[in-house]
């Protein structure tokens, strides 16, 4: 495919020790060159590919230099786009970049849409969909574990997988036709519904076995949103400031401190939390209050984890059941604070309703059980230990629901072969499973989709 010749500034804005104007397309090595000035006099179109070259860039207009550069010259197709890509390295500092962008957009290049150089290599073949999600979640990875599931989704493993899942459709749909072209042999009929089932079954039971990881998949990738509630004065900013150890939200002696919502990452043994640290759940007459009151049950609906702080000091009350009422459908852990201090709790009704694995007891003050804690929430999560390394996990909530769907029109053509059903309807079944399958990679899918997907990049990726 011939596109036109795109550019962004691809590094971070601000100052920098340097920063890369990229470009893409037919025409990237001829824009560069009608701005460039090596010493020597040098052309890039005369330079081998994947070298790299020192000189200044000069406005055309008015013959002047503009930057002193390092230009990097990628000639296609092996090149991140498969197309000619220029790299120009230049001073990292706000204007330095701007000035550079413009010279090559006024040579002719386009400004790039978020993600654009991406989307070419994907247009261009040399990844498939789930690849390019994967390059946007690495860029977002919050922590190592998570980077490595990027990792594995971009050199292609869960494409590989699916394709070999598609492969053994195709051979049941091929196995169709051979039974509608020779109908006069009954034993082809015979071996059709038998074949179909074998594949369908394997593919349903990889399907699951996709599935079972998306859960710590999506955590891996989006973080485990995790709420800190309990009554005012617990402890619950002691406890986010232990997690994130570093003093993100105000602790005072006073019951109500906190009166909106704090949310901070923390990398808790390789699962990345993300961390609310909520207003003290309470009837209360303050308005200001009661709005982070409301809030806080809000956000304790869509939690993936609840921690449930009390204070070991403190009787249990009536609130205290109602918010276990509430807490014991979901996941949660409950945290006994200030330890430190004389017992008011009933340790028993605590123990009764939590069980070991759920109850942590904690003095922040004396920063004691944030170790534990942390080791209940991987334990919870992770069975202990976050093995991500040679795993493929699904993890994008695109690929998840896709997966589903899968799993239900394969489950349909499995129960209408076993009830009987002719193999031409069981068909529809296998080929809009093959279709769905196919999303996940981006081989049958919309233009609109993959617009807006892209369009999720940053600027210059
Ligand atoms: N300067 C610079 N650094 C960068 C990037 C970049 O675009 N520019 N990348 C941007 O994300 C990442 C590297 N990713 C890349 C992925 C593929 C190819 C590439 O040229 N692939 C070809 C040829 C491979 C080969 O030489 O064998 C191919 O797959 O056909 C280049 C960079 C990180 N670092
Ligand atoms: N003795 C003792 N005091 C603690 C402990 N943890 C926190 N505190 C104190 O308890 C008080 C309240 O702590 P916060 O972390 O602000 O409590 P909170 O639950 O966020 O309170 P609100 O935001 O008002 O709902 C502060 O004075 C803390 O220093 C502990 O383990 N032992
Ligand atoms: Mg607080």
């Amino acid at each position: 495919m011939e596109f036109d010749t795109i550019a962004a500034i691809s590094t971070p804005s601000g100052e920098g020790a340097i920063a890369i104007v990229r470009l893409s397309g037919p025409e990237a090595v001829t824009i560069a060159d009608k701005l460039f000035r090596a010493p020597a006099g040098k052309r890039l179109a005369d330079q081998k590919s994947h070298t790299i070259h020192y000189g200044n860039l000069t406005d055309p207009q008015t013959d002047e230099v503009a930057e002193e550069v390092m230009i990097s010259i990628m000639k296609a197709p092996k090149t991140f786009t498969r197309e000619d890509v220029i790299e120009i390295n230049c001073h990292g500092g706000l204007v330095s970049v701007n000035r550079v962008l413009t010279l090559v957009l006024r040579a002719g290049a386009r400004l790039a849409e978020p993600g654009e150089f991406t989307k070419r290599a994907f247009l261009n073949g040399r990844i498939d969909l789930s690849q390019a999600e994967a390059v946007m979640d690495l860029i977002r990875a919050k922590t190592d574990r998570a980077m490595n599931v990027a990792l594995n989704q971009m050199d292609g493993r869960l494409s590989k997988l699916i394709g070999q899942l598609r492969q053994a459709l195709l051979e049941t749909l091929a196995q169709v036709e051979v039974n509608i072209d020779y109908p006069e042999y009954d034993d082809v009929e015979e071996m059709t519904v038998p074949v179909m089932l074998e594949k369908s079954e394997w593919v349903r039971s990889e399907i699951d076995r996709l599935l079972s990881t998306s859960q710590q998949g999506k955590i891996l990738r989006e973080g485990l949103s995790t709420v800190i509630v309990g009554k005012p004065n617990v402890g619950k900013s002691s406890l986010l400031n232990s997690l994130v150890q570093e003093n993100k939200a105000i602790v005072t002696e006073i019951a109500g401190t906190t009166r909106d919502i704090i949310e901070e990452y923390v990398n808790v043994r390789g699962v990345p939390l993300r961390l609310v640290d909520t207003a003290g759940i309470r009837e209360t007459e303050d308005i200001v209050e009661r709005i982070g009151v409301e809030r806080s049950r809000k956000v304790l609906k869509e939690a993936d984890l609840i921690l449930y702080v009390l204070s070991h000091a403190d009787e249990l009350t009536s609130e205290d059941e109602k918010m276990m009422e509430a807490v014991a459908g979901m996941n949660y852990i409950v945290v006994v604070n200030k330890t430190d201090l004389p017992q008011g709790i009933d340790m028993e009704r605590i123990q009764e309703f939590a069980g070991k694995s759920r109850l942590v007891t904690t003095s922040l003050i004396e920063e004691e059980g944030v170790d534990q804690l942390e080791q209940a929430i991987a334990d919870l999560f992770f069975e202990g230990s976050v093995e991500a390394n040679d795993m493929t996990y699904v993890s994008n909530a695109r690929h998840i629901s896709l997966l589903h769907q899968a799993h239900s029109t394969i489950s349909d053509a499995i129960t209408a072969a076993e009830a009987g059903v002719p193999v031409d309807m069981i068909q529809i079944d296998v080929v809009r499973t093959w279709e769905l399958l196919g999303e996940i990679i981006g081989d049958t899918v919309q233009e609109s989709l993959i617009n807006q997907l892209f369009s999720q990049f940053c600027l210059g990726k």
